[in-house]
């Protein structure tokens, strides 16, 4: 979903697939070797996620790796504002997690409010919508569509698994001429060869850990680590630590074969107070 095509005026034929700018997949379900195409030519990823108590930094840090690795420039959307007294304390959460990212504060449920991330959906421009199940998604959709097309909550049936998820997978055409991609397929992304990601949006921790004595430091207990002396100074947040050091042993995880991968599983059960 999402390729441009090139196609004949007069017959409507399509004469080629444009070459693809940027390329969302992720491994098909129950199927190791297998990947699945989510979307391509995607230029904004919006990050939904909603002011109240599902706020998670970590997992905000999450889909900025991915946009990081696809290509493609991330806005975080804060929603529902309108149930906090104090929007600019998740706001001010999300900035910092990365320099210069564009955070934008909404009440999804009010078009008003959405207008300003119009700017983002203009002609011939095709964004994302990322973010956990009831973070306000679809509501945005409709909110910045100008209807209620989409019934949101209504249309949500178990699968297969016992969860509960919007199940249609649509493409939204909004009257400024860009396009909002908001399907099943994108929520669920997992991270998937992230290492380049996960060392941009970590990149301070990075440079910092190319000081520690030891290059196959683990920030823990060795001496002479860099990273830890950075964090007692205060340069460096412990919290960003693991969460860096999660995503990475995830990383390492999902890279490996499955014989690697039952050894770890017998090393976390053995360690289970270990979460790295
Ligand atoms: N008060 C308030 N409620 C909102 C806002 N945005 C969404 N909601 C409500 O939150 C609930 C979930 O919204 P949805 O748009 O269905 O959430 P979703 O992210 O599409 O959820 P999934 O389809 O499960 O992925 C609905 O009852 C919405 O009306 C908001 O900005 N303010
Ligand atoms: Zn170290």
């Amino acid at each position: 979903m999402g390729d441009w095509l090139l196609i004949d005026d007069a017959t409507l034929a399509v004469r080629r697939v444009l070459q693809r700018e940027n390329l969302f997949k992720r491994r098909a379900p129950g199927n190791e070797q297998k990947t699945q195409l989510i979307a391509a030519n995607v230029d904004t990823l919006f990050i939904v996620a909603s002011c109240n108590k599902d706020f998670s930094a970590a997992r905000l840090e999450r889909y900025l790796v991915l946009a990081q690795e696809v290509g493609v420039q991330p806005v975080v959307i804060l929603t529902k504002t309108d149930l906090t007294n104090r929007p600019d304390i998740f706001a001010a959460e999300a900035r910092d997690l990365r320099p210069g990212l564009l955070v934008e504060a909404v009440n999804g449920r009010d078009s008003g409010s959405v207008a300003p991330l119009a700017i983002w959906c203009g002609r011939g421009q095709t964004v994302a919508l990322v973010g956990s199940s009831g973070v306000g998604k679809s509501t945005l959709v409709n909110s910045l569509r100008g209807s209620d097309s989409i019934m949101t909550q209504a249309i949500r049936k178990g699968d297969d698994t016992g969860r509960h998820t919007t199940t249609v997978r649509e493409m939204h055409r909004l009257a400024g001429g860009g396009w909002l991609l908001d399907t099943p397929g994108m929520r669920e992304l997992q991270l998937r060869d992230a290492g380049s990601g996960i060392a941009e949006i970590f990149d301070d921790f990075v440079e910092v850990a190319e000081h520690c004595r030891f290059s196959n430091c683990t920030h823990e207990l060795e001496p002479g680590c860099a990273v830890r002396t950075a964090i007692a100074d205060g340069r460096l947040s412990s919290a960003r630590l693991d969460r860096w050091c999660r995503l990475a042993s995830e990383e390492i995880y999902n890279r490996s074969s499955l014989t690697e991968r039952r050894a770890l599983d017998r090393i976390a059960k053995r360690n289970p107070a270990k979460k790295k």
